[in-house]
């Protein structure tokens, strides 16, 4: 493994927000009134730029120079990856969304374990600094909190969680809702190579190379019915989020050998008979794109109905589950943390 270069694994962060005052709420748009200019201001704390965006009736979804945001009336997500300093997006989203009337009542930060951990500066140097930034920046109402790392057999692939709420959301309003995020490490070298650009002058030279990388991966037939925001980077990687409905689906690609990383999140609720049929074909698809040597699932949500799918799911590619951690989290539910390698290892 090279010393030194891009890391893949993403850190997460979901706030959750709530307001007393429906006329603060403009249409029910909430979150989604900030403007541009203070999203900019949130993400340069974190040291991202949007680079695409795709808006729908539910909620605006932007592609970042690391990663993804997406934003809901009341609840933010940001995923970022790299060096990234995630952490400090909470003070000034805490800051704009009180000018919308908005207050934090949930908090979750989650995140894998990194494979290159001395590059990440302050204050994501260790787990340890992390919790104390979140315990220091959360406000104090949100005093149910917990902080674990659920461990796994797989060598360097553990599950890191933070959860904070008040105590009106101990159990959450969206409890039907689940997420599931994949972090697949070491992906087949020749699913990999689909993520470099053609080089300069190449007959086949794609005038949309991100719309040319979802076709020929086979990433545009996950989810079929989404409408799809994709990004390459040059020379290499690439950045994809679905949106449908509520719902969103985003991959992240770092192909680059010694260090190949790719994670697939989707979410979904178990009222939804065709989220919860769909999500074995869904997963597996995802997962085929890549062809990972080894991978970790969290699963997310209040019922236990989602995560025994996974291996379901897994299995026939030849991923054998090899641990499977499960933890109670307030505001989130459960947490099933699972890892997963190739029979051929
Ligand atoms: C942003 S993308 C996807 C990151 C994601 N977390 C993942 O799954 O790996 C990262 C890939 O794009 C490449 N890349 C090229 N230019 C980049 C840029 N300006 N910013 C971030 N990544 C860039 C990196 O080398 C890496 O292969």
């Amino acid at each position: 493994m090279a010393t030194s270069g891009f890391e893949g694994f993403e850190k997460r962060l979901e706030l959750h927000f709530f307001g007393d005052d429906p006329a603060m709420m403009g249409n029910n748009l909430g979150l989604r009134l900030l403007d541009f200019e203070s999203l900019e201001q949130v993400l340069s704390a974190v040291q991202c730029t949007v680079v695409s965006a795709v808006a729908n009736q539910y909620f605006d979804a932007y592609v970042l120079s690391e990663s993804s945001l997406f934003v809901y009336p009341t609840k933010i997500i940001i995923k970022t990856c790299g060096t990234t300093q995630l952490l400090k997006s909470i003070r000034p989203l805490i800051h704009h969304a009180c000018n919308l009337g908005l207050s934090l009542c949930s908090c979750r930060y989650t995140r894998g374990t990194f494979i290159f951990p001395k590059a990440q500066p302050s204050p994501h140097t260790s787990f340890k600094e992390e919790v104390l930034h979140l315990e220091d920046t959360v406000p104090d109402n949100l005093c149910y909190r917990k902080a674990s790392v659920m461990p796994s057999k797989i060598a360097n692939h553990s599950w890191h969680v933070f959860t904070a709420c008040d105590e009106s959301h101990i159990i959450p309003d969206d409890r039907d809702v689940y997420t599931v995020e994949v972090c697949m490490t070491d992906l087949d070298r020749a699913s990999a190579r689909k993520f470099f650009l053609p080089p300069c002058g190449a007959t086949k030279a794609a005038t949309w190379p991100a719309k040319e990388m979802t076709k020929i991966t086979g990433i545009g037939e996950i989810n079929p019915r989404a409408m799809i925001c994709d990004f390459a980077f040059d020379p290499c990687g690439y950045s994809m989020n679905g949106i449908h409905n509520d719902r969103y689906s985003t991959i992240h690609v770092t192909p680059e050998d010694g260090f190949s990383y790719a994670s697939f999140e989707c979410v979904g609720s178990i009222f939804d008979d065709d989220d919860i049929e769909n999500l074995v074909g869904t997963l597996r698809r995802a997962v085929q794109v890549f062809r990972p040597a080894s991978l970790s699932v969290s699963t997310t949500c209040a019922s236990h109905e989602v995560w025994p799918r996974v291996a379901r799911a897994l299995d026939p590619l030849g991923l054998k589950c090899r641990s499977c951690a499960a933890d109670e989290f307030p505001s989130a539910g459960s947490i099933v943390f699972q890892t997963f390698t190739a029979r051929r290892k």
